[in-house]
């Protein structure tokens, strides 16, 4: 019997590290770096870092874009903080949330040389922890035996690229009966992933027949405009819009994935708002964080319907990147069921821009 723990423990143990502001190790190809979150960071444990040697800061090639960082390693930067740099520097760098008051004196100087594996990991790392994509890497010559006398959490080059990509196996822990304004019949599944990860919800309504093609709606939660009714976005009304055409129809399944903000957080969407006051639309502030417009993971919903024993789904949506999903993972979609509801004079320019730069259907 053997108590190590799997690279899907660790992982999640280093999101919650991260989180926290604890540093982990990372290593591999013949390298390895203290890594830390740069949004969690604190000025003692900087300090403490930079015993370990001189820090290079890795930005994604997006943020870097807005900094005029030189992104020579493709899709990311490795800064280099200049000596005197303490952790607002590194903030600056990390959130955008000033850079028009305060615009960051450059240029930045990037690092040409050497490889960029850690970096890309620690980076992948820390957004998968819904952190902003900033992290703090301090080069190591002796990776094991410092993360063993200081219980720091290890993983290597090897294992965590294919984690991060991997979907964790989900399963049902229970489901019970919900009745809902728009059904009677309502059901709620919850799904759980095997790594800690975030839960899932299915609510079927009636019982739709398994042979048949089932209606069925993915929908990323927004805390703001499901639950607040936001005016911002139309997914609340497009949530019980949903629910309504399936209770009307008398068999459904709506999934209620938990990607909030398309997969960045509540608290990254938060500052993507707070850029949007600024003048920037919804894929622009995502880029201007550092993440790409979209960072959800779509394979979740096929894997759940499946689960549940469905195959081909009546879709209800406008975003076409969901039917190219849903099809290349094997479930197919026998027709797309617009959803278009909840256009307000607030979230006319967001539908827009939807439309013009993601590709959905009007
Ligand atoms: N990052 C970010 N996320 C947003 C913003 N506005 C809404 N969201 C999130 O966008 C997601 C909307 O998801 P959905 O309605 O399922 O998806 P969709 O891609 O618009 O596709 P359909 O509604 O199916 O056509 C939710 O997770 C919201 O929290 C924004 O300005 N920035
Ligand atoms: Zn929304």
């Amino acid at each position: 019997m053997s108590l190590r723990l799997s690279i899907a423990e660790r992982l999640t143990r280093a999101r919650g590290d991260l989180r926290m502001g604890v540093p982990v190790v990372l290593a591999g190809a013949g390298e390895a770096a203290l890594v830390a979150a740069v949004e969690t960071l604190d000025a003692a444990r900087l300090a403490d870092l930079r015993l370990f040697g001189a820090p290079v800061l890795a930005i994604t090639a997006r943020r870097a874009e807005t900094l005029k960082a030189r992104a020579y390693d493709g899709d990311l930067a490795r800064v280099v903080p200049p000596a005197d740099a303490g952790l607002h520097w590194l903030r600056s760098v990390a959130d955008p949330a000033d850079d028009l008051r305060t615009p960051m004196k450059g240029p930045l100087q990037s690092l040409r040389e050497g490889p960029a594996d850690l970096a890309r990991a620690a980076l992948g790392l820390a957004k998968s922890a819904q952190l902003l994509p900033a992290a703090l890497l301090v080069p190591l010559n002796n990776a094991l035996p410092l993360a063993g006398s200081h219980g720091l959490t290890l993983l290597t080059l090897d294992e965590i690229s294919p984690a991060l990509a991997a979907l964790p196996p989900l399963e049902e822990v229970v489901s019970a009966r919900v009745p809902l304004v728009a059904s009677s019949a309502g059901r709620v599944h919850v799904f759980r992933p095997d790594d800690g990860g975030e839960e899932h919800y299915a609510i079927e309504i009636g019982r739709p027949d398994r042979d048949k093609p089932v209606l069925a709606r993915l929908h990323s939660a927004c805390f703001t405009g499901d639950v607040l009714g936001s005016l911002k976005c139309d997914c609340g009304p497009q949530l019980r819009a949903a629910l309504a055409q399936m209770g009307e129809e008398g068999a459904g399944v709506l999934l209620y994935l938990n990607q909030e903000g398309r997969g960045i957080g509540l608290a990254n969407k938060m500052r993507a708002y707070s850029l949007q006051d600024q003048g920037f639309d919804t894929v622009e502030a995502n880029h201007r964080l550092g993440f790409e417009d979209d960072e959800r993971d779509f394979r979740i919903g096929a894997e759940i319907l499946r689960k549940l024993g469905f195959s081909s789904v009546r879709l209800l949506t406008n975003n076409p990147k969901k039917l190219a999903m849903m099809e290349g993972c094997g479930l197919h979609v026998t027709e797309r069921v617009p959803l278009r509801v909840g256009e307000t004079a607030e979230n006319r320019a967001y539908l827009a821009t939807k439309a013009a730069k993601s590709g959905h259907l009007l």
